[in-house]
């Protein structure tokens, strides 16, 4: 059984943007008030007498986008020199990002996951919503900072969505080329969006491989990730593919993490509901960090058992919480 030491904190549920897989257009969403959201001072309280002490070193910022959380670099700059903190990564949409690229970094966030669904601003549109104005070059100007500041690995986020982008997977896979980023393919999941999952949203991992493997070969690489994806690369190759595929194959049995949402539930589970905490109200209402930590060692014992086990039907489809809810 893998030791679950990664913790996915969403730092806010709002975004910038209005991907299709994620929060359509047009969707209602409930959004988390102001006075519900955790502080930075409630963050990093738990993370220092509950999430630390338990076994958890390794923490990733998401959303929603993140880089709407007001003093971000900040809460990173706090969370970065936590003595016991040994990794500190972002998943971004990047359209904030150039501008404070180099402050992230300063504060020592090392690590960047961005999302690029597409390399032609209209497709980029289409999926990413923004009522047609393309925010493309603003998302590429950010991947550039990124790259020019020093993180390492970066890597591209690709939700595939067939009719849709996944004409432009060949040209995706050849940034990896020149460059030493990972791109990473992602089956979509019906979590968000289940009416674009109607006509089956998803192109399987093993399809999207054997895609890139006729056109430039592609060899299993032997870097193995913490997180989810399956990495190739292709040959001669500066930087890597992975492949993200909770629809067609089943990463749970080497599961390592759990989610804690912008106002403070814990979550074991991305794909099942059960065994939720909510740690915000119990700090609020005064209870002891000594009891909250009591009931995540509780949690973690359980989570082989809540780990998500219906692989047959992929996913149930109905969740109360969306992906931007969640943090992905
Ligand atoms: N089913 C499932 N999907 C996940 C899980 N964690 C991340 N993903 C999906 O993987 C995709 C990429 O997630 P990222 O935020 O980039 O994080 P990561 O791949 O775990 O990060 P690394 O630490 O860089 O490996 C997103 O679509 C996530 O929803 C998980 O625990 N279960
Ligand atoms: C919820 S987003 C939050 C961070 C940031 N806003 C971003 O887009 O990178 C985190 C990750 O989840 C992915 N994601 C969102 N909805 C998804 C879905 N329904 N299926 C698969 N991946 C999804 C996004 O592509 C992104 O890589
Ligand atoms: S995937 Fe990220 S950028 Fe797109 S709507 Fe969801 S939270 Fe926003
Ligand atoms: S679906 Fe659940 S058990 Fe599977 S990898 Fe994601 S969080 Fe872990």
């Amino acid at each position: 059984m893998n030791q679950v030491d990664y913790l996915r904190i969403s730092l806010i549920d709002r975004c910038n943007f209005r991907c299709q897989y994620c929060m359509p257009e047009g969707a209602e969403l409930d959004y988390i008030l102001q006075q519900e959201l955790l502080t930075n001072q409630e963050l990093l309280t738990l993370l220092k007498e509950v999430f630390i002490p338990v076994g958890f070193s390794r923490f990733r910022l998401t959303g929603g986008e993140p880089l709407l959380r007001p003093r971000v670099v900040e809460l990173v700059s706090a969370i970065a020199s936590l003595r016991e903190t040994q990794d500190l990564s972002m998943t971004t949409n990047a359209f904030l990002l150039s501008p404070i690229a180099q402050d992230l970094y300063n504060a020592g966030l090392r690590r960047l996951n961005i999302s690029l669904d597409s390399l032609d601003p209209d497709t980029f549109a289409q999926i990413s919503g923004n009522r047609g104005r393309s925010r493309w070059q603003e998302v590429w100007d950010g991947i550039q900072a990124a790259h020019r500041v020093g993180f390492d690995p970066l890597k591209l986020n690709v939700v595939v969505i067939p009719g849709v982008n996944d004409h432009e997977v060949l040209d995706l896979a050849a940034l990896t080329l020149e460059r030493q980023w990972h791109v990473r393919f992602i089956e979509f999941m019906p979590i968000g969006n289940d009416q674009l999952f109607a006509g089956k949203g998803w192109v399987s991992s093993a399809d999207l491989r054997q895609r890139i493997r006729d056109v430039f070969g592609l060899t299993e690489s032997s870097v193995r990730g913490n997180g989810p994806a399956d990495v190739f690369q292709i040959p001669g190759a500066k930087g890597t593919l992975g492949f993200i595929s909770q629809m067609s194959e089943c990463f749970c049995d080497r599961c390592n993490r759990m989610r804690l949402s912008a106002d403070g539930w814990l979550r074991p589970c991305l794909l099942n509901e059960t065994g939720q905490i909510d740690l915000k109200t119990a700090l609020r209402t005064g209870i002891e960090t000594a009891e909250l930590r009591e009931k995540v060692r509780q949690l973690l014992f359980l989570k082989p058992e809540i780990n998500f086990k219906q692989r047959d039907s992929g996913t149930t489809g109905a969740y109360s919480r969306t992906m931007s809810q969640i943090g992905g």
